[in-house]
């Protein structure tokens, strides 16, 4: 029998060490955290965005508890209180999903945080089960999707903009208004196709393309154009097609088909007819795109970062534009992992071992093919970072326009967007389309793998605020008539603002440690308006954007970085007068340098050659830095004429060479030899699957519909059986 009153382990979630603890000391640190969310609330400015940072001088300030037989749980938490400012919120571990299945001693280190400070999460049109797994792995509860009171919110579909509007400052949102502009293939492609027209070739990454019924007119010339230069050129039309149509919203290659004129093409739209790239580059004489994952923390400023790794997805049957293939157009042509899982010839990489086996293949395998080939393959990344930075600048301005009159707050939202490029045989990568919610399953090892790290880092960029369920109750119903307030908002008196009936008496019992008077002070008299205004959000931003930098995991930032406000700048849209973009690049990148510079010369003083920074070369400064920025978009586009870095212009190569360093990090191994892996995500303990009533009732009339679908489709094909029989006897009869 276990004795009672066994010592547990427990551990510092953020340290990852073992804390000698007891039942005991767990009970105090049950209780001490309190004394941290009083600290919590002193900075209630919070309230207007997310968990607090303290300035150095108020950290000093924080309870220093006493030295007593709880000392290592007081350390820790004035560490907490003093520096640690990435334990305000919450921290994602792929490792936390060992446990989840069996072990609850183990992955309690992982999840005593999100059950002790209640934290929840919903999702809605998604039942991405990585998403459920990894929040349940850190002790969060999952809510109904009508539970309006919720801290992560996962989304599966576009999000209506009045939603948007109810986010609270700690709620966090993986989607920002408007992003369809970019994940709705027509929208793209215009998108960038307007861009191209103000900023010409610089945004030349997309194929020339048509939507039905609208351009068909434009089309039909088009078509005639194609005809006319290949028989010039003595050629025939490109099999199976030399434009491709899709549907403007279908997904996983449904619906696709070849066109070469106008009569191919159904009366019916919206289809995006698009010019079919037939020089494709080829692995083992397959065709091949890639899956690239990219992160989105602010539109404006815009803060974008791409993961380190990525998916390469094979065609199943070797490329072959003759008409002999014509019977398996879709394994040759098209490279959806959906289709081509159907085919015979597909093979699945259901080892760990190896990263190029089968037709799904890491990024950084495929990378380490074209190195083996002796092409450029981290030119090929940077030239992919430069066109997922103008897709994404392409739609700022939308995006900005409608997050100005959607999101009361800074930092609520985040996005993740699967990138899907097309690389050619002169290695320039193409965009073909943008996910929206790019497909979480997991069904090969590596699927696995690279997803659950992908996800905690993903939510770890997203820094989901540690606050206290009871803090959030007391403030929310003050906030909420803020922000309805805020409608009608400058003519309305702040001091007005009453509390609601329901928060006075929370803060009359108030939670145990919480000063009234904090709150009272700061949210009740209503002395500053609960809304933050522009300039408050961008303070936000900025700080968010420092803290991201400690937590952004794999995931590297493409912009803002060295060098990218002088080489983008000439090619984005003016958003007002607000300067963000060029205020957080000042703030982010060139203040960090000149500090950098300062310490580099206050080591090397003593050394007579100083080494020169990137801004001072004698080559940077002999060219206007127009001239500089033409030149890059140049070299990112022009790959027959810049096949390697060493084919670069100084001029341009200097700015480069950092970001080129850092792609080494794509072409990297995301396994370990020796090292074994779970081969597929674990069911979660029922202990730990925590679920609210309504939602746990859910899933149970879910459980039982899904079973009576089930039976119904073994019926049914009991039934049909004959039938099918029957007429495939007939067919072949025929
Ligand atoms: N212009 C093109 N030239 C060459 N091949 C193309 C082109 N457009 C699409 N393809 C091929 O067709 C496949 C499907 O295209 P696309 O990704 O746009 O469709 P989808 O149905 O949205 O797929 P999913 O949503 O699963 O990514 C691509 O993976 C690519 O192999």
């Amino acid at each position: 029998m276990k004795p009672k009153n066994l010592p547990r382990e427990i551990y510092n979630p953020f340290t990852n060490r073992t804390r000698k603890g007891r039942f005991l000391l767990c009970k105090r640190l049950k209780l001490r955290p309190d004394n941290y969310l009083e600290e919590y609330c002193a900075d209630l400015e919070v309230i207007n965005i997310m968990a607090p940072i303290r300035p150095a001088e108020e950290a000093e300030r924080c309870p220093q508890p006493s030295l007593s037989e709880e000392q290592e749980a007081s350390e820790y938490l004035v560490a907490r209180c003093k520096k640690i400012r990435t334990s305000d919120y919450m921290l994602f571990s792929s490792d936390a999903l060992i446990h989840i299945a069996s072990d609850s001693k183990a992955s309690e280190k992982y999840t005593w945080l999100g059950e002790r400070l209640r934290l929840t999460f919903k999702m809605m049109r998604s039942d991405s089960r990585l998403i459920r797994t990894m929040c349940h792995s850190h002790g969060l509860m999952q809510c109904s999707s009508k539970n309006p009171q919720v801290n992560v919110i996962w989304m599966g579909a576009p999000v209506k903009s009045v939603k948007m509007r109810e986010l609270m400052p700690w709620q966090r949102l993986n989607q920002f208004p408007r992003s369809t502009e970019l994940t709705k293939k027509d929208r793209l492609y215009e998108n960038i196709e307007r861009s191209k027209s103000i900023f010409g070739e610089a945004y030349d990454f997309i194929p020339e393309f048509y939507v039905t019924p609208r351009e068909n007119q434009k089309m039909e010339i088009a078509f005639d154009r194609v005809l006319k230069e290949v028989t010039a050129a003595g050629g025939e039309l490109c099999f199976p097609g030399e434009f491709i149509v899709k549907p403007t919203n279908s997904r996983q290659g449904k619906g696709i088909f070849f066109a070469n004129s106008m009569a191919d093409i159904p009366a019916e739209g919206p289809l995006l007819v698009s010019r079919y790239l037939k020089d494709p580059y080829l692995v083992n004489n397959h065709k091949f795109d890639l899956r690239i994952y990219v992160a989105v923390t602010s539109f404006y400023p815009l803060v974008a970062y791409v993961y380190s790794e990525g998916l390469a997805r094979l065609a199943s049957r070797p490329y072959d534009t003759s008409a002999s293939s014509a019977d398996s157009n879709e394994y040759v042509h098209l490279t959806n992992y959906s289709i081509n899982k159907n085919s015979t010839s597909f093979v699945r990489n259901e080892s760990m071992s190896s990263e190029d086996l089968g037709h799904k293949w890491t990024l950084g395998a495929l990378l380490r093919y074209v190195e083996n080939e002796g092409k450029d393959a981290k030119l090929l990344m940077l030239r992919i970072e430069d066109l997922i930075v103008k897709s994404l600048l392409s739609i700022q301005n939308s995006v900005a326009t409608a997050s100005r009159t959607t999101l009361r707050f800074a930092c609520t939202n985040f996005e993740l967007f699967g990138f899907d490029v097309l690389v050619d045989q002169a290695l320039k990568p193409w965009l073909l389309e943008v996910n929206l919610s790019p497909s979480l399953a997991c069904d090969a090892p590596l699927d696995s793998l690279l997803k659950t790290r992908l996800i905690a880092d993903l939510l770890n960029l997203a820094c989901v605020p540690l606050l206290d369920k009871k803090i959030i109750d007391s403030v929310t119903p003050a906030l909420r008539k803020s922000m309805n307030a805020s409608q009608d908002s400058e003519t309305s008196d702040p001091d007005e603002l009453e509390l609601d009936p329901k928060c006075a008496k929370t803060l009359k019992r108030r939670p145990v440690g919480l000063k009234r008077s904090v709150l009272t002070k700061k949210i009740v008299s209503g002395n500053t308006s609960l809304i933050p205004n522009t300039e408050k959000k961008f303070d936000q931003i900025l700080r968010k954007v420092e803290l991201e930098e400690g937590r952004r995991g794999d995931f590297i930032r493409v912009f803002p970085r060295n060098g990218t406000w002088g080489m983008y700048s000439p090619v984005m849209e003016d958003l007002g007068s607000d300067d963000f973009d060029e205020r957080l690049f000042a703030e982010v990148i060139t203040k960090k340098n000149m500090k950098n510079s300062s310490e580099q010369i206050a080591t090397s003083s003593s050394s007579s050659s100083s080494s020169h920074s990137t801004f001072s070369s004698s080559a940077f400064s002999s060219m206007r830095i127009e001239e500089v920025s033409d030149l890059f978009h140049d070299v990112m586009m022009e790959c027959s004429k810049y096949p390697s870095l060493a084919d670069v212009p100084i001029e341009v190569r200097e700015i480069i060479s950092p970001w080129y360093e850092e792609a080494s990090e794509y072409t990297k191994k995301i396994t370990q030899d020796g090292e074994t892996y779970a081969s597929k995500l674990p069911t979660i303990r029922s202990t730990a699957r925590l679920r609210t009533k309504s939602c746990a009732e859910f899933y149970e009339v879910r459980k039982v519909q899904m079973a009576k679908k089930k039976e119904a489709e073994a019926v049914a094909a009991k039934e049909n059986e004959p039938v099918v029989l029957q007429a495939v006897a007939a067919k072949r009869v025929v």
